[in-house]
């Protein structure tokens, strides 16, 4: 049987507060190489705290994670940081780019404290802007571009250190319903390479696009579908 990439047993995520509260509770989740998943959930029912443990930014209070086999609770910060660079990529709803920096230079930025060459880099970084359509745009500062070009910049990044997972926080929260639909392709196009891709959404018909659609309620997970 192969690895999973991500294997939650029993996690449990309480903040002590007062008062305290259990923004998970005893969450199990298996997600493959090339899976396809949306979470789903009322406000404040856990998916961010689920993201940010998936995305080691946090971890359990309680449950083990492993990410490819490996068992991440015991990962010191630097070692936790550096899976998060090589292997996984963000997005999130309000793009996150530097605004002084050129989309180039955005997207390189990842690999800045790789270690990789700058014409690598730069190469790299090329790649990934021409691969979400945005060849023309090298130049241009983020603030120039339309909320969907900022989206698909931010997915060049994700993607630029060729990561194993996306995790996409409301990716569409600030798009329209056309643009949605180009930067979900987008996405579904990097599944159909292999990336597996975690998405949480409050729009259904985002939602809905994903094979497994994961609801929470109450930092429980209700109903997989
Ligand atoms: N750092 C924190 N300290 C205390 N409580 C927290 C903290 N982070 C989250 N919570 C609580 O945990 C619960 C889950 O929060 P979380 O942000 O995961 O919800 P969510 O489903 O992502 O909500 P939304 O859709 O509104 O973003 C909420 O009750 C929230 O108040």
């Amino acid at each position: 049987m192969s690895t999973a990439l991500v294997e939650l047993r029993d996690v449990t995520r309480s903040f002590p507060g007062p008062p305290e509260v259990q923004a998970l509770k005893g969450i199990n989740l298996t997600v493959n190489d090339g899976d396809y998943l949306s979470i789903v959930g009322p406000s404040g029912s856990g998916k961010s705290t689920m993201l940010n443990i998936l995305g080691l930014l946090d971890r359990p209070s309680v449950g083990e994670y492993r990410f490819d086999g490996h068992l991440t609770g015991g990962l010191d910060e630097d070692t936790r940081a550096a899976v998060r660079a090589q292997r996984i990529g963000f997005v999130f709803q309000a793009f996150h780019l530097m605004p002084r920096r050129s989309v180039l230079e955005n997207v390189m930025m990842p690999m800045l404290y790789s270690g990789t060459p700058r014409t690598e880099r730069e190469d790299r970084a090329r790649d990934a802007l021409n691969r979400v359509g945005l060849s023309h745009r090298v130049d241009f500062l983020p603030g120039t571009l339309s909320g969907g070009e900022r989206q698909r910049v931010a997915v060049a990044r994700a993607v630029v250190t060729r990561p194993s997972l996306i995790l996409a926080d409301e990716p569409t929260g600030n798009l329209d319903g056309t643009t949605t639909t180009d930067v979900m392709e987008l996405f579904e196009e990097l599944v159909t390479d292999g990336l597996a891709l975690i998405i949480i959404t409050h729009d259904l018909a985002v939602a809905q696009r994903a094979p497994t659609c994961v609801h929470i309620a109450d930092g429980r997970v209700s109903t997989p579908e």
